[in-house]
């Protein structure tokens, strides 16, 4: 099964949280489950907070590219197209909110399951749930706004 980020053309997988020529990224794959999106992610040692326990911003990191992702993904689905297709369908992250509900363990995988609360042309929004061994350990909020064709330029 391929992931949605395996449809991202080579010029747009440079993100550091979901690009795959990203060598120091975290390269995440996000696949549907039923009505979720899922993705996994084992961390490392090094991406501690308290020792034991994982970095919230990686957490974070692997929130929002979960939701733009999923947002991609359930635009595509929503129009009955095949991921990939043109016109190529590009979100940004507009809004990024996340509830830490609890210490995540470090070292088993991670997962992130998210869910589609709205979705219009040019804004989706994705509920994610962040579950280490089955506990939910955060929340998360993306708000992924269609990348503008000049994203960018006026910087
Ligand atoms: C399958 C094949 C795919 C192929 C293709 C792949 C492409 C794969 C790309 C990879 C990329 C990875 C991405 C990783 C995630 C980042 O890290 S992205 C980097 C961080 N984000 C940014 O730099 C974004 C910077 N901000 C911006 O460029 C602009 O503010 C935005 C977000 C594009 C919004 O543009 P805008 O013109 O202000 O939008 P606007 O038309 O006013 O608003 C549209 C809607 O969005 C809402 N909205 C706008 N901004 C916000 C906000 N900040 N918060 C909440 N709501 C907002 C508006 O209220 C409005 O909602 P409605 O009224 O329609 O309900």
């Amino acid at each position: 099964m391929k992931a949605i980020q395996d449809y991202y053309p080579e010029e747009l997988s440079h993100c550091y949280g979901c690009g795959s020529q990203n060598e120091h990224g975290h390269q995440i794959k996000t696949y549907w489950d039923g009505d979720e999106t899922v993705t996994r992610f084992t961390p490392e040692p090094y991406h501690t907070a308290v020792p034991g326990f994982v970095y919230g911003g990686l957490i974070a990191s692997l929130i929002d590219c979960h939701g733009t992702g999923s947002a991609a993904a359930a635009t595509y689905r929503a129009e009955g197209r095949e991921p990939g297709t043109e016109p190529l369908v590009r979100f940004v992250t507009g809004s990024l909110k996340v509830t830490y509900l609890k210490p995540t363990k470090l070292g088993p995988e991670i997962e992130i399951r998210g869910r589609v609360r709205e979705l219009k042309e040019r804004k989706v929004v994705i509920d994610s749930r962040v579950l280490v061994d089955g506990v939910e350990t955060a929340l998360g909020e993306v708000v992924a706004i269609r990348m503008p064709a000049d994203f960018g330029k006026a910087v």
